[in-house]
């Protein structure tokens, strides 16, 4: 029987590119989003029947909407093998400006919502003995950004460390937990965010010349979820066109 990925923020962008490259490759998946109607439409453009690929509405602040989907799923597929942390929020906002409110909230996206499915997806794949988390950081969590706000680069920071502080956590049970942290991508939330001429010097700063392949990064999501790759783990792939090097 295939494998089930979770994948949140699935109704656009990356998020949906992961979800057509897993059920291409095989998977049955759950798309999550708060966009219930967006990832419905991706649901039944990928498998009109359901038996491959189901919508929830679900927002990554909240433990409660994570383990509902774990339940849900166990019901539905008898579990879960694969969760794709990918929800994020970012904003460009100026260091000074930025209210206590404001930081709370991206903040919580992005950071808060991977600490909660790690949680709940980290003791259920445990316990089944398999399991691979995936978390979608940014170049932002390590360089401080260059076209979006400090709570959006802390957060990332944060994700960064959560992926190490879980992947040693699980390690032992079958579990790995990995991270991707991609630069600006081709994708259309940096259009929306950033400012026409930010991007056209972002492109120039970018030692390979281009901004990035939501493809590739799928691609390299399918590699950190296979069985055989169990000896990855706690790692961070930097996918950023020579932006920044370790
Ligand atoms: N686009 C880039 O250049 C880039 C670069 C580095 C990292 N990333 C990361 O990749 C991920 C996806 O980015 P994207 O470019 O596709 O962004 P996007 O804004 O196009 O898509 C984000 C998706 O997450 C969903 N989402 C937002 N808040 C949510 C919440 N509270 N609960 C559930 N879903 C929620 C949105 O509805 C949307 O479908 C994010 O984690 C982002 O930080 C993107
Ligand atoms: C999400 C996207 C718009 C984005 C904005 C800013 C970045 C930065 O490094 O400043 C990128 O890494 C990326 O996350």
């Amino acid at each position: 029987m295939s494998r089930v990925a979770l994948i949140t923020g699935a109704a656009r962008g990356l998020g949906e590119c992961i979800a057509r490259a897993l059920h291409g490759a095989g998977y049955r998946v759950a798309l999550a989003d708060v966009q219930l109607d967006a990832v419905q439409q991706l649901a039944d453009q990928l498998d009109p029947s359901g038996q491959s690929a189901v919508a929830l509405q679900l927002d990554v602040r909240d433990k409660a909407a994570f383990e509902a989907a774990r339940d849900l799923l166990v019901a539905r597929w008898g579990g879960t093998d694969v969760l794709v942390n990918n929800a994020g929020k970012s904003k460009v906002a100026a260091l000074m400006e930025i209210s206590p409110e404001e930081f709370d909230e991206i903040v919580a996206i992005n950071l808060r919502g991977t600490f909660v499915a790690c949680q709940v997806f980290g003791a259920h794949f445990a316990e089944r003995g398999f399991g691979r988390i995936i978390n979608i950081g940014s170049l932002a969590g390590q360089n401080g950004g260059t076209a979006t706000g400090a709570h959006y680069a802390a957060a990332k920071g944060g994700v960064a460390t959560l992926t190490k502080v879980f992947a040693r956590e699980l390690a032992s049970r079958g579990v790995t937990v990995n991270s991707i942290s991609p630069g600006p991508l081709d994708l259309p939330v940096v259009y929306e965010t950033v400012a026409p001429e930010r991007i056209a010097q972002i492109k120039q700063m970018v030692p390979v010349g281009t901004l990035g392949s939501a493809d590739y990064i799928a691609d390299s999501v399918l590699l950190l979820a296979a069985d055989h790759a169990a000896s990855v783990t706690g790692a961070c792939w930097d996918i950023n066109g020579g932006l920044f090097m370790r």
